[in-house]
């Protein structure tokens, strides 16, 4: 049988196999091939993905032998899916799947990706009142001639409700998110009320510290209404409800206060979290998207930055002539996207690493890694006999201790953010928990010994009361009042009792995906095989940017080949579809 097939082969699990044939049985459709079609839908979001192109899904499916499989031909496919009684093709309510331009949704998905493609839309048709000769004044003032995309981006998001700041690490987000906020300010109206915030807690408190930092270098009248703000998180921001991730007190019917939502490391948000802030906000509000789409996208389904900024997008004609009039057409602007590429705090041959991965260029990958240089390593031979990688940890991990039993904080927080050793998995030779227990063993000390001075921590869930985040790394240190945990805020120090935290976990290694969204002087990553299913382009690119100075890459040429040209396929239709009018 069809579906037999596809679970032995490994392609679908119990939950996809178990929500089709509740469909199936629901709806009385029996022929085995939809409900195959209704389990890669489900099987799909668990990619990452938000729906499935049927005709392409035998390519994409990433296991062994995917080929061999009894797989449906994939016109005689879709007919029987746009005949079937479980989906809807014209909007016939109460159907559980839908198909779209050839893709097939769960039906929730597909009206959560239409909703933010017309609201998108709807918000480029009506673009907000500007005073040009402010603004152009404005821009002249705060940007100089060497910061153009910026003066850019700030342009785009005074004349469009939607704008999105797309670019790597340090290439002036922040700064310019400061700027284009004084220059939103300066434009007539009331007093605006302006709201940051991020997916992570660990994100938002970033973003305070940063926008807190690029605020401080503006001139005094423009400092005044930035430099206070703080950042949540979106759950927070839209009014988490008790027992629910995805319904909140702030929705169509009860929108955000705010007349400028800035949303930072925008990447990591999900489609469902996409389409509620989108529904929370007003249409008169300005929504401003900053991120790296090149980066890991988010853990549940949808990768709606990623899917803007390749969009094709409609000609927005007055867009461009408000552009000209203040001297920053330089190029089209589709979607309200602006990509800042010049790097402004790293370059050398990190910098050309990250962007022969963005090209996918695996050959100029493999050759700057081999080339050494003064920034890079290759280590091809056993991770476990790498001496350099041995001294490196034991080094930074013994100046992070002899810091701590000095009652030195910040020098042992200063240490712990010089060398970090990530790896793509949790589990496993390649994962986080394996080398956790060989660098303990390189230390001679217990995994999960007691709180003792240099013990380094990271912190695996939110604590609001304690202050402390997902993801917040710190150390154990010597204190006039005994052993205290302390953790960096920016210039700040967030302290806590070590018997007060309960999620924290030794930090010796952690996973690419944790490590978002920080900076390293020099990265350890371990990579797993070639045949390792996490091993994307993402990934390694995440990897390689959490490197401020130095990269050592641990694995074989062929898994950094693999990850280099396997970019992550998320299925969506929004890409296509916001080139298309409404
Ligand atoms: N126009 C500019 N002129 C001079 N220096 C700049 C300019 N823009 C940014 N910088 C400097 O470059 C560095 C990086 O800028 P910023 O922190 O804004 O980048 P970012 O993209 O937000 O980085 P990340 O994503 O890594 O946090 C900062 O030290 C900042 O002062």
């Amino acid at each position: 049988m069809t579906l037999t097939a596809f679970d032995t082969a490994g392609v679908l699990d119990l939950a996809d196999l178990h929500v089709a044939s509740r469909i199936g049985s629901l709806t009385g459709e029996t022929d085995e091939t939809v409900r195959l079609a209704a389990a890669l839908a489900v099987r799909a979001l668990r990619m990452g993905s938000v729906c499935v192109d049927l005709a392409t899904v035998s390519g994409t499916v990433a296991i062994l032998d995917a080929g061999e499989l009894p797989w449906p031909e994939p016109a005689a496919w879709l007919d029987a899916c746009a005949r079937s009684p479980m989906v809807s093709r014209d909007g016939t309510p109460g159907r559980p799947l839908r198909l779209a331009n050839g893709l097939l949704y769960l039906d929730r998905y597909w009206r959560e990706e239409e909703s933010i493609r017309r609201q998108l839309q709807q918000r480029a048709t009506d673009p907000p009142a500007a005073d040009l000769t402010r603004l152009r004044a404005d821009l002249d003032r705060l940007f100089d001639a060497s910061s153009c995309r910026q003066r850019l981006a700030a342009a785009v998001s005074t004349l469009r409700w939607v704008s999105v700041l797309a670019g790597g690490p340090g290439t002036g987000k922040t700064t310019a998110v400061a700027r284009m906020l004084a220059v939103l300010r300066a434009q007539p109206g009331g007093p605006l009320r302006i709201a940051l915030a991020a997916p992570t807690g660990k994100a938002a408190a970033r973003l305070t510290e940063a926008v807190r930092e690029a605020a401080a270098a503006l001139p005094d009248a423009d400092r005044a209404g930035i430099i206070g703000l703080q950042a949540s998180t979106l759950h927070r921001l839209l009014g988490r409800q008790p027992g629910t991730r995805t319904r909140f007190r702030h929705h169509r019917a009860h929108r955000l206060p705010y007349d400028v939502i800035v949303v930072d490391e925008s990447s990591m948000v999900s489609l469902t979290l996409m389409a509620r802030l989108i529904d929370a906000i007003r249409p008169d509000a300005r929504l401003i998207l900053v991120g790296d789409p090149g980066q890991l996208a988010s853990v549940e389904a949808g990768a709606v930055l990623g899917d803007i900024v390749a969009a094709p997008g409609l000609p927005e004609p007055e867009l461009q002539s408000a552009l000209t009039s203040v001297d920053t057409a330089d190029s089209v602007i589709t979607n309200g996207v602006v990509t800042l590429d010049r790097i402004w705090r790293f370059g050398g041959d990190l910098a050309a690493l990250a962007a022969a991965v963005r090209r996918g260029d695996a050959d100029a990958v493999v050759g700057l890694l081999r080339g050494g240089g003064g920034q890079l390593e290759f280590v091809e031979t056993s991770a476990v006999e790498c001496a350099g990688l041995r001294e490196e940890v034991v080094d930074s991990l013994r100046a992070v201790a002899a810091a701590a039993a000095e009652g030195d904080a910040a020098g042992a927080l200063r240490c712990l953010e010089t060398h970090r050793l990530l790896c793509a998995h949790r589990r496993g030779p390649f994962g986080v928990a394996w080398w956790t227990a060989e660098v303990a063993r390189w230390l001679g000390v217990p995994e999960w010994g007691d709180a003792v001075p240099g013990r380094p921590l990271l912190i695996t869930a939110n604590d609001y009361e304690a202050g402390l985040f997902n993801g917040d790394t710190g150390v154990i240190v010597q204190s006039p009042d005994g052993l205290r945990a302390v953790f960096a805020r920016g210039e700040e120090l967030v302290s806590v009792s070590p018997s007060r935290l309960s999620q924290a976990q030794p930090l010796y290694a952690v996973t690419v995906h944790r490590s978002q969204g920080s900076q390293f002087e020099r990265v350890s990553l371990i990579l797993p095989p070639a045949s390792s299913p996490l091993l994307t382009r993402e990934l390694f690119y995440t990897a390689v940017t959490r490197a401020k100075n130095g990269l050592r890459v641990l694995g074989t040429e062929e898994a950094v080949r693999t990850a280099v040209e396997r970019p992550i396929a998320r299925a969506s239709g929004l890409r296509e579809s916001l080139g298309v009018p409404v």
